[in-house]
């Protein structure tokens, strides 16, 4: 069981130190010893673009590189939006073999945060809809902004696509199945604390404590013994993980199929015009 590819990753290949490492889309710092904090950074709404998605999984790969660090904290740039998931222009009107390698870079970035060796926090600054609700649940722990009018949640059917098998699964997994009817369903978005009675999320905090909070629960996780932390990690989330290793082609498989349809693209075209009111 703890041979499962991916989790205890080896970090040969990485880059060792992390010393406010700056690349384009995330930021990578380590303010203390053990932890470090994975900036999203993409104007204006930290949508998940391949390039982004590769960035953010390149930059978990080298926090993982620093043996030394055991825990991270995803956070935002933008204090209002944490991500607003997929980007939608990728699955407008796309090149096929475009958005075949997309969705290879967004299978690779879940594998990546849900089966990091390091403990994971997600400091949910904001709105996470969709593929940012994807991010937060693939964190070991959630912390959100309070503000009811921030949201997250999965509201795929709204624009008329439908979550993958696996992030179905795993929205099963935090919130049970029954709750997973009626979010998934029903493209249902909630507020913090609607999130935190169904278990989506863990802690609602004020705005401007929202990365203190994160950093104090990422610095216990990281002073738990990781030879005992990553084992129940893997025993956890191992399944999961291979089942999506053996099945990544046919879901990329699933996943044109169904973006490609005229119906689907009718659906996100119409929902990308509304965005903003500006497309
Ligand atoms: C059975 C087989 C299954 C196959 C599977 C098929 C598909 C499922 C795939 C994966 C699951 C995940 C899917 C997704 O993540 S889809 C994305 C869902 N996200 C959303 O619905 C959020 C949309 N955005 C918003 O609601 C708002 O932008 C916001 C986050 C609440 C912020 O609001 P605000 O008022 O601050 O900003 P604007 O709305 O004015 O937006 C500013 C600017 O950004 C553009 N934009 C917003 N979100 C996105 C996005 N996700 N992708 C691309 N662009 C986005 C918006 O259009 C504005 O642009 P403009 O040029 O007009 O300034």
């Amino acid at each position: 069981m703890f041979a499962s590819r991916g989790l205890l990753r080896s970090s040969r290949r990485l880059v060792g130190g992390i010393s406010s490492a700056t690349r384009t889309y995330v930021n990578l710092s380590k303010p203390s010893t053990s932890v470090a904090v994975l900036e999203l950074d993409r104007a204006p709404v930290n949508s998940l673009s391949k390039e982004m998605a590769d960035a953010v999984s390149a930059a978990i790969k080298e926090a993982e590189g620093d043996d030394k660090v055991q825990a991270l904290v995803l956070k935002s740039s933008n204090p209002k939006i944490f991500s607003a998931g997929l980007d939608i222009t990728e699955m407008n009107n796309p090149e096929v073999e475009r958005l075949e390698d997309f969705w290879r870079s967004i299978q690779d970035l879940f594998l990546t945060l849900y089966g990091s060796r390091l403990s994971t926090v997600a400091a949910i600054e904001g709105h996470s809809p969709a593929g940012g609700c994807l991010l937060a649940m693939s964190c070991d722990y959630r912390v959100m902004t309070e503000g009811e009018n921030f949201k997250i949640g999965l509201n795929e059917t709204k624009l008329g696509i439908a979550a993958p098998y696996w992030l179905k699964d795993l929205f099963v997994k935090t919130i049970g199945n029954r709750e997973a009817e009626l979010g998934l369903g029903l493209g249902k978005l909630y507020s913090p604390s609607e999130a935190l009675s169904v278990n989506l999320i863990d802690e609602v905090v004020k705005n401007e404590d929202v990365l203190e909070v994160a950093m104090k629960e990422a610095e216990t996780w990281a002073k738990i013994p990781p030879k005992g932390r990553v084992a129940s990690k893997v025993m956890l989330r191992s399944e999961m993980m291979d089942e999506l290793r053996e099945k990544k082609e046919l879901d990329v498989g699933w996943f044109r199929d169904f973006i490609m349809e005229e119906g689907t693209q009718k659906g996100i075209d119409a929902y990308l015009k509304s965005l903003g009111g500006k497309k």
